[in-house]
């Protein structure tokens, strides 16, 4: 499989992708809560196209039915989605799969579906959602790391740029953000900084 990249933003609109995703986003999700299916649709639509046009691998989070529509090629599903996914309909129309963890268990549900990388959050004190985990911390991470082997791991939770090099140091091999960008002043100029500073650890 591809190597995906170090830095995985988390948009919520192909608007959202339009703007940054041409600053050289390499790997990105599209995360839409609570929208009715013809918006979903639509901005899955227009994120596929833009993705393949700027060499970018789009994960769709959640709505595995629209991407497998679509003809999209990787989703993530956290530990309830996985409840209601139809993981044989996934495998057979080539989707790759992100799942989410946050203990012991939902680590080992995650590695027996054979997942194409694993979340591991909040590995920081996260404002985007409520979470009833305490914050993981970098041991955690390193520990993940040693669990998962060759899976590609994501952390995930109150992630900043500051933050970035050290949960990669830990363990990570991807480190993903929302609000970092999105309530930054000047999303774009974040987007370039954060490029710049996992640069070194793409291949
Ligand atoms: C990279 C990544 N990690 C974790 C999540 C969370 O997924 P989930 O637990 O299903 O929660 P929602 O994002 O659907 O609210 C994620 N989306 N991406
Ligand atoms: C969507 C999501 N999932 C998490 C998990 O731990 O599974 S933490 C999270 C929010 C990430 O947003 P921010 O970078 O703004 O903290
Ligand atoms: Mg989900």
């Amino acid at each position: 499989m591809m190597r995906l990249d170090p830095f995985y933003p988390i948009l919520d609109s192909a608007a959202w992708l339009e703007r940054l995703v041409p600053l050289g986003i390499r790997l990105v999700q599209l995360r839409i809560k609570d929208r009715p299916e013809e918006v979903l649709r639509a901005d899955i639509r227009t994120a596929r196209d833009l993705c393949a046009a700027h060499d970018c691998q789009l994960v769709v989070n959640d709505y595995w039915r629209l991407a497998i529509e679509e003809g999209c090629d990787f989703i993530h599903l956290g530990q309830e989605d996985l409840d209601a996914a139809d993981l044989g309909a996934i495998r057979r129309a080539g989707l790759k799969l992100g799942v989410s963890t946050h203990d012991d268990g939902e680590l080992s549900r995650a590695l027996a579906v054979g997942p194409d990388y694993v979340a591991l959050g909040p590995v920081y004190p996260t404002i985007l959602k409520k979470m009833p985990w305490a914050p993981q911390g970098l041991e955690r991470v390193g520990e993940w790391k040693r669990r998962v082997g060759d899976v590609p791991l994501v952390g995930i939770g109150g992630i900043s740029l500051e933050r970035a090099a050290g949960v990669l140091a830990a363990g990570a091999d991807i480190v993903s953000a929302v609000t970092d960008i999105t309530l930054n002043t000047d999303p774009e100029a974040r987007v370039r900084a954060w490029i710049a500073a996992t640069r070194e650890y793409a291949t």
